[in-house]
């Protein structure tokens, strides 16, 4: 299905409440593999938890979540989790990397966390790092390095196990202008390069020029033109 740009995860009505907020009211979406798409909207609309539902790290109370089929709905918390850690990154805003970490060792993480021996889980980490245009920082812990520097660590730990979708929550927040479009270059080139197809949480118009597509959410509901039948 997915070999012919077919779509990689689809939502479909979903609804959630906070108490009495709710949060998300019938937004639907669509991503297809190598697809760059941001997620617009106000302050408050549902955004990021539309993109957490879709990450399977929230449960909707309502409404169907479908990666490559399958209902993420209906997985346990376990077979969710597996899910995330071999098909899904994350980039969110700040405070993301490991302290105790140096910048290599945090890139290298999700491999080693995949059983990946330290050697060779460093070697790719290392190559991520060029990539991300930030290999001098290699044996920096995170404080050392700066706002901008620590994103792009951030992309290369989201991008080296090599994930189908990439999430990124406001990856550019708290950025200046030049770091932010610098990160976003990166982060949808080596999306591109790689076949990844990445949900972008922005409501700055100047970081979802970056992407292929815009779902505009509102009041918790989200019109996606793409939707398929
Ligand atoms: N864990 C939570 N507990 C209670 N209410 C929540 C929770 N998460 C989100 N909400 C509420 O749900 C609504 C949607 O929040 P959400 O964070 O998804 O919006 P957003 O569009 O991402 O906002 P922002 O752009 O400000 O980050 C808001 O009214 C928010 O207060």
């Amino acid at each position: 299905m997915n070999a012919d740009n077919g779509p990689l995860l689809v939502a479909t009505d979903l609804r959630k409440v906070y108490g009495p907020t709710p949060a998300l009211d019938g937004a639907d979406f669509t991503i297809r593999a190598g697809e760059v798409v941001a997620v617009m909207g106000p302050s408050g609309s549902g955004k990021s938890t539309l993109l957490h539902c879709l990450a399977g790290i929230v449960r909707a109370d309502s409404g169907a979540v479908r990666y490559r089929g399958r209902d993420l709905t209906a997985m346990s918390d376990g077979e969710r989790s597996a899910l995330r850690r071999s098909d899904f990154g994350f980039v969110f805003q700040f405070g993301q990397l490991v302290p105790e970490l140096t910048c290599l060792e945090n890139v290298a993480m999700p491999l080693r966390l995949g059983g990946l021996r330290r050697r060779e889980a460093e070697e790719r980490a290392a190559g991520w790092l060029g990539r991300l245009e930030v290999a001098d920082i290699a044996d920096k812990r995170p404080g050392e390095v700066s706002g901008g520097q620590g994103q792009r660590v951030a992309v290369a730990r989201a991008l080296v196990g090599q994930p189908r979708v990439v999430f990124a929550d406001e990856p550019t927040g708290a950025l200046d202008s030049l770091n932010g479009e610098r990160v976003m270059r990166l982060l949808t080139d080596a999306a591109h390069d790689t076949g990844a197809a990445v949900v972008l949480v922005t409501h700055e118009a100047r970081v979802a020029a970056y992407s292929d597509r815009e779902v505009v959410v509102r009041d918790g509901k989200s019109r996606d033109m793409e939707r398929m039948s």
